[in-house]
């Protein structure tokens, strides 16, 4: 499917999806409603409400591009969930943001009580939650060793993973209540968590085995699994990251996506070269790069190309199927994506799960 900008216009053609308990069994309704602004509802035919999103590392990067393309759909108000509240309100101002459509509330996603308090705080602002992206990550591949978290946990894994998990573990809640016809929780993915096939300095595969490797990973005391022939592998921790979201987001569509219709789904938002995270992959892009960006596009995506692809996921009817993987091709067609066996092992995400529970204080 081609990238257009009405399927970011939720209110265009609403595919509702309702389920039914019958005798014990659940099936699911759907209806299409034709290009209205209006949706069938049990009580009544109601004009659809602006959709709320909240987008973490909304600053920069894909974050911003998504936040912009929801936003000037006029139909979407945008959270900015970031570190640095200055930082955010120059990102959207520069990107001609209209402040009808965002605002921003303070998450640091290394910090467990930071989750937390994002959480009361988006609360307190009296918002229904329509859609939640999990987008922020840190990528640390030249680090020699590794650092932590507020609470003692790898960055990468403690950022990207942990913080996600309780944030969207506790937010879950919201998203339940709301009653927009699609309700969606997208975690942004990464080549890195699917692929054995990557060259370069990228680890083939996740240590997550058993996940004694993964607490060790996770915890202060003991990096080991982190550690690759006694230095401390940033690519590799990331990786781990990428596949924790991965199996995560599989493991939120099980548990909860028959019960609650919300849509789980992750998506490889493409190679965007321009991006703080990118460039820390090969530093030499740092020098190189930026000269060049505007005349290379081979194998790249941009931003705004990108931001669009997340901002579809997010809103697309046609794209609201859970537990998926979407990519897309070189013609920009969106197609669900096959995981990885590491990336899609049911027993280790239901432990990975488990774990991640007892480690964020939810078990
Ligand atoms: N750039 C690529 O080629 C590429 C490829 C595949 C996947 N991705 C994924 O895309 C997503 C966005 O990355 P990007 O490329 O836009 O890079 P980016 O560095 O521009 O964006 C990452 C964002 O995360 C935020 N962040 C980092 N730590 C945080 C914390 N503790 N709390 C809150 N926010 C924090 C940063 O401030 C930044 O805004 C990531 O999940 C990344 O894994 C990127």
């Amino acid at each position: 499917m081609a990238l257009q900008a009405s399927s970011l216009l939720p209110a265009l053609s609403v595919r509702k999806e309702r389920r039914v308990r019958l005798g014990g069994g659940v099936r699911a309704q759907t209806t299409t409603t034709s290009p209205s602004t209006t949706v069938s509802s049990p009580d009544a035919k109601k004009t659809l409400r602006k959709g709320t999103v909240i987008i973490t590392g909304a600053s920069s990067g894909l974050g911003l591009a998504t936040a912009k393309a929801l936003a000037e759909t006029g139909k979407w108000h945008v959270i900015m969930a970031c570190r640095d509240f200055l930082k955010a309100e120059r990102a959207a101002k520069s990107v001609g943001m209209n402040k009808e459509n965002y605002s921003v509330i303070h998450l640091d996603l290394a910090s467990l009580d930071s989750v937390r308090q994002f959480t009361d705080n988006f609360r307190r602002s009296g918002r229904p939650l329509d859609a939640l992206v999990c987008n922020a990550a840190v990528y640390l591949p030249t680090a020699k060793e590794p650092t932590f978290t507020a609470d003692g946990f790898e960055l990468s894994v403690g950022t990207n993973h942990l913080g996600h998990f309780l944030l969207a573990r506790l937010l879950l809640d919201d998203l339940k209540k709301s009653d927009y016809p699609s309700r969606r929780l997208i975690i942004v993915g990464s080549i890195t968590g699917n692929t054995n096939t990557l060259a370069g300095n990228v680890p083939p595969k996740a240590d997550l085995g058993d996940l004694r490797g993964l607490a060790g990973g996770l915890n202060r005391l003991n990096t080991s699994s982190m550690i690759n022939g006694g230095e401390f592998d940033g690519a590799k921790a990331y990786k781990d990251s990428k596949v924790c979201n991965m199996l995560t987001m599989q493991e939120f569509h099980r548990r909860f996506h028959e019960e609650t219709g919300v849509t789980f789904a992750s998506l490889y938002p493409g190679c965007i070269a321009t991006t703080g995270l990118f460039r820390s992959h090969i530093p030499l892009f740092r020098i190189l790069f930026p000269p060049f960006q505007k005349y290379i596009t081979k194998g790249f995506v941009s931003e705004e190309e990108s931001g669009k692809r997340l901002a579809q996921v997010v809103t697309d009817p046609s794209l609201g199927k859970s537990g998926v993987y979407w990519s897309w091709n070189k013609d920009s067609a969106s197609f669900q994506n096959q995981l990885s066996e590491e990336a899609s092992d049911p027993e280790k995400a239901r432990k990975l799960w488990e774990l991640s529970e007892k480690l964020v204080g939810l078990a």
